[in-house]
């Protein structure tokens, strides 16, 4: 796709511009000549970005919460104060095998709470981005006109002289063998698909090795916004920049005060919400009072607190799929996995398990055999309209929240998804014993156990922190 030429964009849309008479559509428009709606827009700053293809949906929450912290704190500098976050649509996912969906450019809002998350960081989701675009005066296709996009790149050496220091450069597409870069291709999607959106242009495109945290990443536009400035007269235009492969990006620092809050503001969309305590009452009899957990109606009001009980039942997350080959030596067989639950499940006097898994259904009726003794619970829709709209996403969110209300939680070892669930039983107040629990390969074995990372709170006005 050729790069979009800035000049001739500016100038079509100046002659269409039906809004926006006064001068280019970006820049602050008369009063009189532009719906009143677009004027507080004056300075915004678009980032949108993506993550790389091959990354499962558990890791690409976590790229977000790298980017809300990113934002949150960047609206305090002036040049960013009209800041915000477009939340990439969520392409087909190399783990949703179910045919007969759509399950392609998805928006954030059929799995998270697009309120919650705004009450923490200034984000929009894609078509919402494109609607707020539009006001700017873009009267055809393409409406989106990014002006500079980065495709990031790691290091080939990441310590200099044994120190890894914060530091990015624009590289050209060869190394200096004159061996392409694959990661700098711009034809390729590997970087994420986002540039293949239909409505959408880029100017210009930097393959750039990137090494460091969020905070390199405000260095990075400045430079661009800079570039894309000529004089006074434009230093307040409305910019759109994007970053691909975002994943490169690192935590400024992991598991503080400001992770666990964007953490918290990510909560689940309502209606999946609901098809999660809907099953947790039908089919394990457990209700918020029962399980004793705090959800407040707004994750601000959450407290600390360590006394959840949690329903009569426990849960496994059960990894299977590429697991099973690729981490082969740390991820137990069907039969092990069974002899470690029934263990737990004697030791805590209980008579029902709740297994979370991409195991195939084959898999699935070979693992209830082995547990004749007790009951073996496993979520599936209960019809095909809620099928088509929980999808393969919606379906996995609801078993982290079944297995987040467990009276006790066993995971596997190195998996997100299990490290999702561990973070979310930690903010509605389990104890650390019944939540950082791994699976072995095989009882009774020593084996490694996934990192515990417990919640970190405050609880006063967390402006001070900026
Ligand atoms: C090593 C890496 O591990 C990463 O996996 P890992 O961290 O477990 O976790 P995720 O990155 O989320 O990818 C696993 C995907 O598999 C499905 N899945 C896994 N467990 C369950 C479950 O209990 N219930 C349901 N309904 N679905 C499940 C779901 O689509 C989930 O997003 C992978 O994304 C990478 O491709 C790579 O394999």
């Amino acid at each position: 796709r050729p790069p979009h030429n800035t000049t001739t964009a500016k100038l079509s849309l100046l002659r269409n511009n039906s809004f926006c008479q006064s001068g280019l559509f970006w820049r602050l428009p008369a009063k009189d000549t532009c719906p009143g709606s677009i004027l507080p827009l004056r300075g915004t700053v678009y980032i949108l970005y993506d993550v790389n293809i091959s990354e499962g949906f558990n890791l690409r929450r976590d790229v977000y919460i790298r980017m809300a912290v990113f934002v949150r704190r960047l609206r305090r500098r002036k040049r960013f104060r009209n800041v915000r976050l477009v939340l990439p649509p969520w392409p087909r996912l190399y783990h949703w095998h179910s045919h007969g969906l759509n399950q392609s450019d998805l928006m954030w809002r059929n799995f998270f709470d697009l309120d919650s998350l705004r009450r923490y960081a200034p984000v929009l989701d894609y078509d919402e981005f494109v609607a707020e675009y539009r006001q700017f005066g873009m009267p055809a296709p393409p409406y989106v006109h990014v002006s500079q996009a980065f495709r990031l790149t790691h290091y080939e050496i990441m310590k200099e002289q044994g120190i890894f220091r914060d530091k990015y450069e624009r590289i050209t597409p060869e190394d200096s063998n004159g061996r392409r870069i694959e990661a700098c291709n711009e034809n390729s999607v590997s970087g994420g698909p986002l540039l293949q959106q239909r409505l959408l242009r880029y100017d210009r495109y930097h393959c750039v090795r990137f090494q460091g945290s969020a905070g390199l990443l405000e260095r990075m536009l400045r430079e661009a916004i800079d570039e894309d400035t000529s004089g006074i007269e434009d230093v307040d235009d409305m910019r759109v920049y994007a970053v691909l492969s975002a994943e490169t990006v690192l935590h400024d620092n992991w598991g503080d005060e400001h992770f666990w809050m964007a953490r918290r503001s990510m909560r689940f969309a309502k209606f999946l919400n609901q098809v999660a305590a809907d099953f947790r009452l039908m089919a394990l009899s457990t209700t918020d009072t029962t399980a004793g957990v705090q959800r407040p109606a707004m994750w601000e009001l959450e407290r600390p607190k360590r006394d959840a009980r949690g329903g009569d039942y426990l849960c496994a997350h059960l990894r299977r799929g590429d697991f099973v080959r690729s981490r082969e030596s740390t991820t137990p067989t069907l039969k092990a996995a069974a002899q470690q639950i029934k263990q737990l499940l004697r030791a805590f006097n209980l008579t029902t398990v709740f297994v979370a898994s991409d195991a195939t259904p084959y898999e699935l009726l070979e693992l209830k055999e082995l547990f004749y003794r007790f009951r073996f619970v496993h979520f599936t829709p209960e019809s095909n309209v809620q099928r088509q709209q929980l999808k393969d996403g919606g379906v996995a969110i609801v078993d982290q929240l079944i297995c987040a209300y467990a009276r006790h939680f066993v995971g596997t070892y190195e998996s997100t998804f299990t490290y999702r669930i561990y973070e979310e039983r930690e903010i509605l107040g389990f104890s650390k014993s019944s939540t950082f629990n791994t699976f072995c390969k095989a009882l009774g074995g020593n084996c490694a156990r996934n990192a515990v990372w417990p919640i970190v709170w405050n609880d006063e006005d967390d402006e001070r922190f900026y």
